[in-house]
């Protein structure tokens, strides 16, 4: 593991170079992978992981959308593409890439498949660290192992086919036969990922719930709605109040953001610009640290998981949110967005 210096402070990190995909097809040698559940996470590691060479099979409900898409994608129904119980009784790694309500759901069905000497592989903390809500408490003689991309399977399954790598957090959470941290860096290299950082399924739970409701999508959509909801009441048009707010951000902002920090996207930007950032950053930040901080109280005591467990488990609940996507989709601001690409693919 590598020493790498965070702004001041030593973490170890896995990287690729010292531990290359064919040590972790050596550790993976005798392993039957079985993805289960194929969603959006599901594709994007099975796909990877069959492309990298290791044994993979998929286990997904049949007569379902996504056993269509399995099919699509070039798995083979008897060969490797099971029913869920089926493909849990054949991997010696069962990859539980349900959605974290439907892996309550399924637990008996994968309970009684984790034979002694199996690895349950996670891409969440959640199942396991909400425990007492979802009930999932593995036996004691299987290896209990995480490895979460940080980002969308999407991402993971676009960077790897470009010849990138999306980073990972891995964490063990038991290790019944003194391999599982070997395995967790294998399980990790073979999905896909750049670096590997190591957590704890608590840690991953607790930031990455606290991330995707904050500034990953929840405080990034309800600031953009406030200030083109302010431009728009004060007279601006709906395309002048998108371009301010989310096209510049995405085209041109951000990128530089991510090439090279915060600091040199400002020092990109007129003078004028920095000024008013400067100043007015402080007052963003003071106004949604209390927010932050409820997020991340409600995240800590459990409240936003059975939240999510409660709607999740919730008969025609993926209706019910395809109908507030759809509200989302159709409002003024993000129909202008659809015009706004139009125009950006055509001056292309
Ligand atoms: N979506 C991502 O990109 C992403 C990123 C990092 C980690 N994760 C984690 O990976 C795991 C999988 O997430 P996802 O977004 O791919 O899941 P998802 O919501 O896309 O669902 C995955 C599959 O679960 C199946 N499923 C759900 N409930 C079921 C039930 N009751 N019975 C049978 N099948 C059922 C669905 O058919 C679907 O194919 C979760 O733990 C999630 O937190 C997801
Ligand atoms: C892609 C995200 C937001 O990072 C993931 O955490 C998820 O739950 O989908
Ligand atoms: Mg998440
Ligand atoms: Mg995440």
């Amino acid at each position: 593991m590598a020493t790498i210096n965070f702004g001041g402070v030593d973490e170890t990190v896995v990287t690729r170079e010292e531990f290359p995909l064919s040590k972790a097809l050596d550790v993976l040698k005798d392993e039957v992978i079985a993805v289960i559940g194929y969603g959006v996470q599901g594709p994007g590691q099975a796909l990877n992981m069959k492309d990298n060479g290791f044994n993979v099979i998929v286990g997904q409900r049949k007569d379902s959308p996504s056993w269509e898409k399995a099919l699509e994608d070039g798995w083979v129904e008897g060969e490797t593409l099971f029913s869920i119980e089926e493909a849990a009784e054949r991997g010696t790694i069962i990859a539980n890439l349900l959605s974290d309500a439907g892996q309550i759901a399924l637990w008996p069905t994968i309970k009684e498949r984790l034979k002694p000497g199996k690895t349950l592989y996670f891409s969440h903390g959640f199942g396991i660290t909400f425990k007492e809500q979802t009930s999932i408490v593995p036996p004691k003689d299987v290896d209990v192992i995480l490895v979460a991309p940080k980002g969308s399977g999407t991402s993971l399954r676009r960077l790897f086919v470009s010849g990138g790598g999306l980073n990972s957090s891995f964490a063990v959470f038991q290790d019944a036969s003194g391999k599982a941290y070997e395995k967790a860096v294998a399980m990790g290299i073979g999905v896909g990922s750049g670096y590997l950082f190591e957590t704890d399924f608590k840690k991953e739970v607790y930031s990455d719930l606290t991330g995707e409701r904050g500034v990953l999508m929840g405080a990034l959509a309800g600031i953009i709605e406030a200030q083109y909801q302010v431009l728009r009441e004060r007279g601006h048009s709906p395309s002048e109040a998108f371009n301010e707010t989310v096209e510049e951000l995405t085209q041109s902002l951000v990128p530089l953001v991510g090439e090279n920090g915060m600091d040199w996207m400002y020092a990109n930007c007129s003078v004028t610009a920095q000024r008013g950032a400067l100043d007015w950053k402080g007052k963003f930040k003071e106004a949604t640290l209390p927010v932050l901080n409820d997020l991340y109280d409600s995240v800590e005591s459990g409240k936003e998981a059975a939240r999510t467990i409660q709607r999740g488990s919730t008969p025609g609940y993926r209706k019910e949110l395809e109908a507030e996507l759809k509200e989302l989709r159709e409002s003024e601001l993000w129909q202008t967005g659809a015009t706004v690409r139009k125009l950006r693919s055509r001056s292309k």
